[in-house]
C-alpha cells in the first residue's frame, strides 16, 4: 500500500476515468474527473440522474475501480490497492452513511454503533464516544434496537456508527433520501455540526439542494465530468446551478472535468464546451476499452446501458432527462424545494426549479430552514415520489431506490420453492437472465431497494430474487457463514436447498458484537458471516471481502435495445452468466447446507421476523 502523509485532501480523484461495458454498450459514468475534497470540509456532490454522482462516490471510498486515472483517501492510495488492502482501507479510514440506515436489527443501538470498532477488535475512545453519543443525541435510546427507533433516529445511530471510528472521510449517499424533512435536517444538522466542531470529512451525494446547502461546497456533475462548483452554498444557489446545468446548451460533445485546483463556477451553462467525444475504447487520450463483462474492479457492465447515454453521443444529455422522463424535467410545476425558501430570490411557484426526478405531489411538510437560519421560515422539501407518481420510464430506475423505510415485508422473505419471483424487477421464469447479476449482487427478499452500502439505487433488474443455481453451488463448503445472506433467499426454484435456510440468517441476526468479532475468520460461523456482511454493509470489512458496487437498473425491454456487435464475454450474454454461475460445481458442503447450518449456527437461537434485513446481500466473495 502506497501511504504518504497523512496531509492535504482527504480524498483525491486525478484524472479519472471510469467507464461500464463496451461497445454498443459502452458507458462512461466518468469523465476526467480530478477533484480534491478538503480535510475537514463537508462536500455535497449534485448533478442530474445519471450524471455520475455514486460513481464517483463509490470510486473515491474504493466501493468501484477506476477505468483510468488515480484515486487517494487520507494519503493512501486508492487505485491499486489489493482486496487485502482496500478491506483495510474501507475499514479504517472511511465510514458510509447510507440512505438505507442498514442497521443490524438485532442489534441495539449502541451495539450497531460499536459494530465497526468491535470488528476491527478496536474499542473505542470513552470521551469521544460520548461526544457522539450527544451530538447526535441518542443517550436515552442506546439500549433499543432498530425496530423501536424512528427513521431519523435510526439514521442518528447509523451517523453514530460512522463517526465513532474517526475515519479520515465519511461518505453519505443520500443520507437523508428515506428521512421526513425534520429528520432530514436534524441529521444534516449534527453532520455539518460534526464538521465544524470536529473536523470531520464528509462527502455527501444528494438531490436536495436544502440538503447540499448544509455544505461547504457543493460539486455538479453533468455527463461524468465536474462541471461547477459553489462554495458557500445557498440551496437558492444551488438549484439555480443545478436549472443552468440542466439547461445548458447540448454540445455535440460531452462536458469535461475541471482541473481539481478550480475554484468557482465553470462557465454560465455550468457546462464546459467540448470539440467532440473523447476516444473511448483504449484509444490515447481515452480511458481503456473493458473488454470483459466484469471490470477489474469488480464493476459489472450493463447490456441495458443505453447507447444514446454514451458520451459523445450528440444526444447523450439531452436524453438522459428525456428518458428520465417529465419528473426529471425543469418545467415540473411541483412544489419544490425553495418554493417557500426565506431567501428573497427564491423562486416562486409559477417557475419551481426542479432537480432530477421531481414529487408530483401535494407539498411536502415543513422543514426548518438551513443551518445558517436554523429558526427561519419553514421550507418544504422535496419529497420523492412514490411509485405510482413516477413516469412509467422512470419507474425501473428509479424503482430501485426504497420510498420509506427498508424494512422487510411480513412474508416477503423467501419466495416458496416453485414459487416464480414476482414483483416489478422479477425476471419470469426461463427467462434469460439480465447480464449484471451477479451472484452477490443480488437483492435481498423484501427489499425493494436492493442497495448495499454506498449503492443506492443500483440493483439491476435481475437483482431481486433472482439468484441462479450456480450461484449457491458457488460456496465453497464450511463457508456458509459466509454467504451473503441475500443469496439464502433468492434461489430459484427448487434452489432452496442450496442455500442457507432462513433459520441461520435469523441466528445470525442475534450476534452479538463480540460474536462479530469471532466471526472475522476465515472459517466464520454464520453469526459471524453476517456480522462481516453487516459490517459491509455498515462500511466495514473484514478479511478479503470487496463490497460489490451494485449499479443501478435501467431497465427496458430487451426488445427495444437487443445486444448489438460482436458477442462480448461479459454477463451481459445468458449464456455466460449462466457458465459463470455454474462454472464451480457445488461442492458437498453445499448440497446439504442445512446440515452445515446446524453445525456452525448458534444453537439457543430462533428466526425472527427481524432475520429479513439480515438477508441483504452485499458481500461479493472474490477470493
Ligand atoms: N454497472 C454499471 N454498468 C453500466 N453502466 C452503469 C453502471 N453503473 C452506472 N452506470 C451508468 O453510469 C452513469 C452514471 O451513473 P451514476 O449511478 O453514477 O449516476 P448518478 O448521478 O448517481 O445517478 P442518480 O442520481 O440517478 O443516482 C449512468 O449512465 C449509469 O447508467
Amino acid at each position: 500500500m502506497t501511504t504518504t502523509a497523512v496531509t492535504g485532501p482527504a480524498a483525491r480523484a486525478v484524472q479519472v476515468w471510469k467507464v461500464y461495458g463496451a461497445g454498443e454498450t459502452e458507458v462512461v459514468a466518468l469523465r476526467d474527473v480530478s477533484v480534491d475534497l478538503e480535510r475537514g470540509k463537508f462536500t455535497a456532490i449534485m448533478g442530474p440522474s445519471g450524471s455520475g454522482k455514486s460513481t464517483l462516490m463509490h470510486c473515491l471510498a474504493g466501493l468501484d475501480s477506476v477505468s483510468r486515472g488515480e484515486v487517494y483517501v487520507g494519503g493512501t492510495k486508492v487505485t491499486g490497492l489489493g482486496d487485502a488492502g482496500l478491506t483495510r482501507l474501507r475499514r479504517d479510514k472511511i465510514g458510509f452513511i447510507f440512505q438505507q440506515f442498514n442497521l443490524l436489527p438485532t442489534l441495539t443501538a449502541e451495539e450497531n454503533i460499536l459494530l465497526p470498532l468491535s470488528i476491527a477488535g478496536r474499542k473505542p475512545d470513552p470521551e469521544w464516544y460520548r461526544t457522539v453519543i450527544d451530538t447526535v443525541r441518542l443517550g436515552d435510546r442506546l439500549g433499543h434496537r432498530p425496530s423501536q427507533l424512528s427513521g431519523g433516529q435510526q439514521q442518528r445511530v447509523a451517523c453514530a456508527r460512522a463517526l465513532v471510528a474517526r475515519p479520515d472521510v465519511i461518505f453519505a449517499d443520500e443520507p437523508t433520501g428515506n428521512l421526513d424533512s425534520r429528520s432530514g435536517a436534524d441529521v444534516l444538522g449534527f453532520l455539518s455540526e460534526s464538521v465544524r466542531t470536529h473536523g470531520q470529512t464528509i462527502v455527501m451525494v444528494t438531490h436536495d439542494p436544502v440538503a447540499a446547502s448544509y455544505a461547504d461546497r457543493v460539486l455538479f456533475l453533468a455527463d461524468g465530468a465536474v462541471v461547477a462548483e459553489i462554495l458557500e452554498p445557498t440551496a437558492d444557489a444551488v438549484l439555480d446551478r443545478m436549472r443552468t446545468i440542466d439547461e445548458g446548451p447540448r454540445g455535440p460533445g460531452p462536458a469535461v472535468g475541471l482541473p481539481h485546483e478550480s475554484r468557482g463556477t465553470t462557465d454560465p451553462t455550468g457546462r464546459t464546451p467540448h470539440p467532440g467525444p473523447p476516444p473511448v475504447g483504449g484509444g490515447p487520450g481515452g480511458p481503456p476499452r473493458m473488454e470483459g463483462g466484469t471490470e477489474p474492479g469488480g464493476g459489472t457492465r450493463d447490456p441495458s446501458a443505453r447507447v444514446s447515454d454514451r458520451p459523445g453521443s450528440a444526444q447523450g444529455f439531452r436524453l438522459f432527462a428525456a428518458d428520465n422522463g417529465p419528473t426529471a424535467t425543469l418545467t415540473s410545476t411541483a412544489p419544490s424545494t425553495l418554493t417557500a425558501a426565506p431567501q428573497p430570490t427564491a423562486p416562486t411557484q409559477a417557475t419551481p426549479p426542479t432537480v432530477g426526478p421531481v414529487p408530483q405531489g401535494p407539498p411536502a411538510e415543513p422543514v426548518p430552514r438551513t443551518r445558517r437560519d436554523p429558526d427561519g421560515p419553514t421550507t418544504p422539501r422535496r419529497r420523492r415520489p412514490a411509485e405510482s407518481e413516477q413516469d412509467p420510464a422512470e419507474r425501473p430506475r428509479r424503482g430501485t431506490r426504497a420510498v420509506g423505510r427498508a424494512k422487510p415485508e411480513p412474508g416477503s422473505a423467501a419466495p416458496a420453492p416453485g414459487t416464480a419471483p414476482s414483483g416489478p424487477n422479477a425476471r419470469p421464469a426461463g427467462a434469460p437472465e439480465p447480464s449484471r447479476t451477479r451472484p452477490t449482487d443480488a437483492a435481498p427478499p423484501g427489499q425493494t431497494s436492493a442497495e448495499p452500502p454506498g449503492q443506492a439505487g443500483h440493483a439491476p433488474p435481475s437483482q431481486t430474487g433472482q439468484a441462479t443455481p450456480g450461484q449457491t453451488g458457488q460456496a465453497p463448503p464450511g463457508q456458509t457463514g459466509q454467504a451473503a445472506p441475500g443469496q439464502t433467499d433468492q434461489a430459484a426454484p427448487g434452489q432452496t436447498g442450496q442455500a442457507a435456510p432462513p433459520g441461520q440468517i435469523a441466528q445470525v441476526g442475534q450476534a452479538t458484537p463480540g460474536q462479530a468479532v469471532q466471526g472475522t475468520t476465515a472459517q466464520a460461523s454464520v453469526a459471524g458471516g453476517d456480522a462481516e456482511a453487516a459490517g459491509v454493509r455498515a462500511g466495514i470489512e473484514v478479511g478479503e471481502r470487496r463490497t460489490t458496487t451494485r449499479r443501478k437498473a435501467v431497465q427496458r425491454p430487451a426488445a427495444t435495445h437487443p445486444p448489438k456487435g460482436r458477442p462480448t464475454k461479459g454477463p451481459s450474454q445468458p449464456e455466460q452468466s449462466a457458465a459463470e454461475t455454474t462454472d464451480a460445481p457445488p461442492e458437498p458442503g453445499n448440497v446439504k447446507p442445512r446440515k452445515a447450518a446446524k453445525r456452525t449456527a448458534p444453537r439457543k437461537t430462533k428466526p425472527t421476523a427481524d432475520a429479513g434485513d439480515d438477508t441483504e446481500s452485499i458481500v461479493d466473495e472474490h477470493s
